[in-house]
């Protein structure tokens, strides 16, 4: 049986999405959309590998794509340690540390774990591209005001890059002729000042910048600390307080931008109130990484899934016009961009990075 097919599994906070590939040929896509509760079920992120999984090789059964068929499996990567651009190729070290969560808990990890498993079955290379862990920060970005803690580059690279090469493509350019701001508005949000094609800050989406969908975003430190000390919470309460059940979702009880804007249609002045604020937030935010680049902005680019609603960007657009014109790229250009990466890999255009000899193993 001739393998002529890439699997692309891209793990999000708030969804799973499955594309199947020949060569550059997209042949199904599908997004599997994950609701607050049931997501809720799991103690922790990893705890859901076997519920996506299955929903997954489902999925290509209903569909009719044997696995035999598969060339290659590709997976969006996740928290691991800081690491230059690329496709990797999943190794041990890389697996380990994305089952331990080397820099954290998040949905992307399960991206390569995911990959690695369904390829392994089949005996061959499971891969993941320019994981949450792409690491570009200038130095200026890194230090937080207490020496120790520093402050991370976990950001939407995957998505950011293939926006911003696209956004570039139709102005005629190449991004390294550009600084553009790109706001990745998902199920978590990062805002980053891009310097000729560099993401040389970021908000951090799962802890920092304007609160999300289904995370907190920046809080007032002082009163975070009385909470952790308050003996009403656990460990884990307070994650899933930060993360998955923050934010929108901690307001108005759901993940689903969608949702929300017909609360809002309805006459609900709360949703209203809170899906302004979040829009108020993103703003700020992209206010100040213009800064980072002297104001001197090409284009400001809104992109992820809450872009595709026209009441969060023409709020955003209103207070942010000033500095750039802003482009609207709703969705992301995720799917295509895995299969493009390992596609550049098996084809010999690129060779496949491995991670332990890009990253400082230590331990
Ligand atoms: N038309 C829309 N209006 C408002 N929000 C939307 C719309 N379409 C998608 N969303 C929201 O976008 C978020 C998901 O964005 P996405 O970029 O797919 O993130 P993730 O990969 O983190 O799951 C969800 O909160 C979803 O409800
Ligand atoms: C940690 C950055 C990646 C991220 O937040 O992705 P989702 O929006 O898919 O959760």
């Amino acid at each position: 049986m001739e393998r002529n097919l890439v699997l692309v599994i891209n793990p999000g906070s708030t969804s799973t999405k499955i594309a199947v590939y020949n060569e550059t040929q997209k042949m199904a896509q599908e997004n599997l959309d994950h609701d607050t509760q049931k997501l809720d079920q799991f103690e922790k992120i990893t705890d859901q590998y076997e519920y996506r999984k299955e929903m997954i090789l489902n999925w290509m059964h209903e569909n009719g794509f044997d696995t035999h068929k598969l060339r290659a499996v590709v997976g969006r990567g996740g928290l691991l340690r800081p690491m230059p651009s690329g496709a990797y190729k999943v190794t041990e070290p890389l697996l380990k540390d994305l089952i331990v969560g080397i820099q954290g808990e998040h949905a992307s990890n399960l991206g390569g774990m995911i990959a690695d498993a369904i390829a392994k079955t089949e005996g061959i290379g499971a891969y993941i591209v320019d994981p949450v862990a792409v690491d570009e920060f200038e130095p200026l970005a890194r230090i937080s005001g207490m020496p120790e803690i520093k402050r991370k580059s976990l950001v939407h690279a995957l998505n950011i890059k293939a926006i911003a090469h696209r956004v570039a493509d139709e102005m005629g350019k190449k991004v390294e002729d550009l600084n553009l701001i790109l706001a990745h508005l998902g199920g978590g949000i990062s805002i980053v000042p891009m310097k000729k094609g560099k993401i040389i800050d970021a908000n951090n989406a799962n802890e920092m910048g304007p609160f999300s969908p289904e995370r907190c975003g920046g809080l007032p430190v002082g009163d975070v600390v009385k909470m952790c000390f308050s003996g009403d919470y656990s460990p884990n309460e307070l994650k899933k307080k930060m993360r998955g059940k923050g934010g929108m979702t901690a307001y108005l009880g759901t993940n689903d931008g969608r949702e929300v804007v017909k609360q809002i249609e309805a006459g609900n002045d709360k949703a209203k109130l809170v899906f302004e604020a979040m829009a108020y937030q993103i703003s700020k935010e992209i206010g100040a990484m213009a800064t980072v680049i002297e104001g001197k902005v090409d284009a400001v680019v809104l992109t992820g899934g809450v872009a595709y609603s026209k009441y969060l960007t023409d709020y955003v657009t209103e207070h942010v016009s000033f500095i750039a014109p802003v482009i609207i790229k709703a969705g992301e250009d995720e799917m295509e961009a895995l299969n493009l990466g390992v596609l550049r890999v098996l084809n010999g255009e690129e060779t496949a990075k491995i991670y332990e000899k890009e990253v400082k193993i230590d331990d």
